[in-house]
């Protein structure tokens, strides 16, 4: 196996020291570069993009040939779990992802089956494969399911919601039915990243972009408990190294103490927080991955400089940050400006790990 050559990025993960705070971008590979534009275009459609691994690994690439990312992101998707449930997922243009089969009811949800990662999701095992080959070790690849609460959402609904309303009447209507989902679902993530480990991804990340949009009971009954469970279940040491576990609640804020009692190395923290406060709240129990709001990267490079800047010396001196948005990064965002949040995270981090 192939030496990393830069693992700053799982560094920062196990709090353990680094030259510069090392930056990701949440969907760093996607619409608004144009090199994506063109290669979806000659796929044919996202799916056919995730499910040939050498057109997954061409777009996972796309962002690092760009910028000095100190990580790749696996190209996939969350809702490929419930596809290979047998929802049928499919993108309408401008609609964002709809599903042919809605599953909102107990007899639906007990008829689910449980997916086999190898078998039934082979094509991201191996795109998995095929991007640990390309990347020969110039930085980690990070591998990544949605969590159970969230994939539920998207099943109950159909599809995008903006209020969940079907699926949090389904919570409080019939609570037992919606546990037997997120077991389900929970089960079928742990085996779907402990395959992705097994493929070659060397830390995984939990998107929980939905968790926020619960009471603080919900979210620990109907969200947490099954990442909890995920977490329990994942392989934790691969090729001799720590695979770290990053967990992200978009909204999250309120929550950060529990998160961090769950065993995982790191959270990820949206922009509604303050670095320096989070960093008080979780002590030493984690690393933290975040914050910028991912509409910054509108304004100009001064403005985006001035704002990393500020994130920087909220979280302070040492090690344990991984500096990210606070969610996705948006088709609208020049290249350039993203080029310039990059370049600043590297250029004025250093004087946090002196010493
Ligand atoms: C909720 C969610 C989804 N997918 C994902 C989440 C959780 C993260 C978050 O909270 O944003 C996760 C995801 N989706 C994608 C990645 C790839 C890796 C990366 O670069 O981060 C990751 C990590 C590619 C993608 N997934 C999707 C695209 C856009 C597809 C396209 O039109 O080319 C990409 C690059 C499609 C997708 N997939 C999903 C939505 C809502 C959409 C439509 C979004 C839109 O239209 O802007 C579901």
């Amino acid at each position: 196996m192939t030496a990393l050559k830069n693992d700053r990025f799982l560094r920062a993960l196990l709090k353990q020291p680094v030259d510069v705070t090392p930056v990701w971008m949440m969907r760093q590979a996607g619409r608004y570069l144009p090199e994506y534009r063109a290669s979806r275009a000659r796929a044919g459609g996202f799916m056919d993009l995730c499910m040939n691994a050498e057109m997954a690994c061409e777009v996972t690439l796309q962002p690092l040939e760009r910028y000095p990312l100190d990580a790749a992101i696996l190209f996939s998707d969350i809702l490929t779990i419930p596809d290979a449930m047998g929802l049928g997922l499919y993108f309408e243009t401008g609609e964002g992802p709809r599903f042919r089969k809605v599953v909102d009811t107990a007899e639906a949800i007990d008829a689910l089956p449980i997916p086999d990662p190898e078998k039934d999701l082979g094509y991201v095992m191996n795109a998995v494969r095929t991007i640990r080959k390309e990347l020969n070790g110039r930085v980690p690849l990070i591998g990544f399911a949605g969590s159970p609460w969230t994939l539920a959402t998207y099943m109950v609904e159909g599809g995008s919601s903006k209020d969940f309303r079907k699926s949090k009447a389904l919570l409080y209507d019939d609570p037992q039915a919606m546990h037997v989902l997120l077991d389900k679902l929970a089960q079928s993530v742990t085996s779907y990243l402990n395959a992705q480990i097994l493929a070659g991804a060397q830390a995984v990340q939990i998107f929980d972009s939905w968790g926020g949009s619960l009471s603080s009971a919900a979210y620990q009954e109907f969200s947490l408990a099954y990442m909890q469970k995920i977490v329990n279940g994942l392989i934790r040491e691969h090729e001799g190294r720590r695979v770290p576990v990053i967990l992200f609640t978009k909204g999250g804020g309120l929550w950060l103490e529990s998160m961090a009692d769950t065993g995982v190395e790191a959270l990820g923290i949206d922009w509604t927080c303050d670095m320096g406060v989070a960093r008080k709240r979780v002590g030493d129990k984690v690393a933290l991955q975040g914050n910028m709001d991912p509409t910054v990267l509108y304004a100009n490079p001064t403005a985006i400089e001035k704002e990393v800047g500020r994130i920087l010396e909220s979280y302070g001196s040492g090690p344990g940050h991984i500096f990210n948005l606070g969610h996705g990064i948006t088709p609208e965002v020049k290249p350039e400006n993203a080029g310039a949040f990059i370049n600043a995270v590297h250029d004025l981090s250093a004087k946090y790990h002196q010493g």
